[in-house]
């Protein structure tokens, strides 16, 4: 399939520069650290901020050439003529207007007649479940009401591409899956960029992610396979899973400090690739002394913090989170700083090229 929306650019004064591509009907996610450069990307896909070189392009059509290219020229399409909407963390939604004037306005602009906007905004506010708030001003919605007034609204225009800004972030938790499940339903089969910081948003909403780092995409893949077998440090932070890396030697990860990590490799890993481990916390056990007997890898290495987990406690050491009950923690007398020996079965460490 034929990416439908590319964006390739820089923005020096942010130092982004970033190649992003969405096929037709897909919706891909990004993710990564505050001040990474995801709000930017969307921005320049919005056409809200004009990128220093390389180009946006919708299907055909060029919608920003910064002309830096040899046989390029200057291409500038402004944000409303450029078929793409943008849903922002809050609603923003004009408050002296009614919901369904809010929906319809966007149509009116667009050409509709008062009659056409008004019946096709009726139809969207039924699509997002505010049917029955037509005639309420915002003032009068809860965030989450006002949220899906303004999915509506952005859906109202059929935009070929639908930008969504952290959607879920200024509700409440009661609320937030309730817009999530609608966020759902509206992002199947369209093309979507997704910013999040929520790995719920990124599993049940992306077919991709792209974990953007300094301005730069440092992995990208298929949701599942990001979330299961991350490349990237905060891929795997995000996904909750510790992340080693190492170079494959003797069927095991070398790490850096020479000691070996025993796994089960993907079949493409060779010896002397660069390769990643990656092991679920829940998986790691601690114990004050290497125990015996067990085809497992024991590791030493030093608390660097405790912290609850749900019902668990993650300690966390400069090696490896391990997620253990706290009767165990207790029973340890663990504390920061503590020397101790981390054991994980080699079955449960995965081992793919990184
Ligand atoms: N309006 C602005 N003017 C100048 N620099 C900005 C502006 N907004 C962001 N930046 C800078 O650009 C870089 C990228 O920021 P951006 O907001 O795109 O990151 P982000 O990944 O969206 O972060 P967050 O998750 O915190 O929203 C950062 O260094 C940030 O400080």
């Amino acid at each position: 399939m034929s990416p439908t929306f590319s964006l390739d650019i820089t923005v020096r004064r942010r130092d982004v520069d970033a190649h992003v591509t969405v096929d037709d009907g897909e919706t891909l996610a990004l993710l990564g650290p505050n001040g990474a450069g995801k709000s930017t990307i969307l921005a320049a896909a919005a056409g809200l901020l004009r990128p220093d070189t390389g180009t946006v392009r919708l299907g055909d059509r060029l919608l920003s050439d910064a002309g830096d290219a040899v046989g390029s020229t200057r291409t500038w399409v402004p944000p409303h003529a450029r078929g793409i909407a943008l849903l922002a963390q809050d609603a923003r939604l004009f408050p002296h207007l009614s919901a369904l004037d809010n929906v319809a306005f966007g149509l009116r602009a667009g050409g509709a007649s008062r009659r056409d906007a008004a019946q096709r905004a009726g139809r969207w506010l039924k699509e997002v479940g505010m049917a029955a708030y037509a005639g309420r001003r915002p003032r009068e919605l809860s965030g989450g009401q006002a949220q899906k007034v303004a999915i509506g609204r952005a859906l109202a225009v059929e935009p070929a591409v639908l930008l969504i800004d952290e959607p879920l972030s200024a509700l409440d938790v009661e609320v937030a899956p309730d817009v999530r499940d609608l966020l759902r339903r509206v992002t199947h089969e369209r093309t979507t960029i997704l910013v999040t910081h929520d790995v719920l948003d990124a599993a049940l909403l992306a077919d991709r992610v792209a974990v953007i780092h300094g301005g730069r995409v440092v992995e990208e893949g298929e949701t599942s396979l990001v979330l299961s077998r991350p490349t990237s440090d905060f891929g795997a932070r995000f996904a909750g899973l510790n992340l080693i890396r190492g170079v494959a030697a003797e069927g095991a990860l070398r790490m850096p400090d020479g000691r070996l990590l025993h796994g089960v490799a993907d079949s493409a890993v060779d010896e002397g690739d660069a390769v990643a481990a990656v092991v679920a916390p829940s998986a790691v056990s601690v114990h004050l002394d290497a125990p015996h007997g067990s085809p497992r890898n024991s590791l030493a290495a030093t608390v660097v913090d405790l912290e609850p987990h749900g019902h668990l406690v993650r300690v966390r050491t400069d090696l490896l989170s391990a997620d253990i009950t706290p009767a165990a923690v207790a029973d340890l007398r663990l504390a920061r700083g503590d020397r101790v020996v981390l054991a994980v079965k080699a079955t449960e460490v995965h081992l793919h090229r990184a």
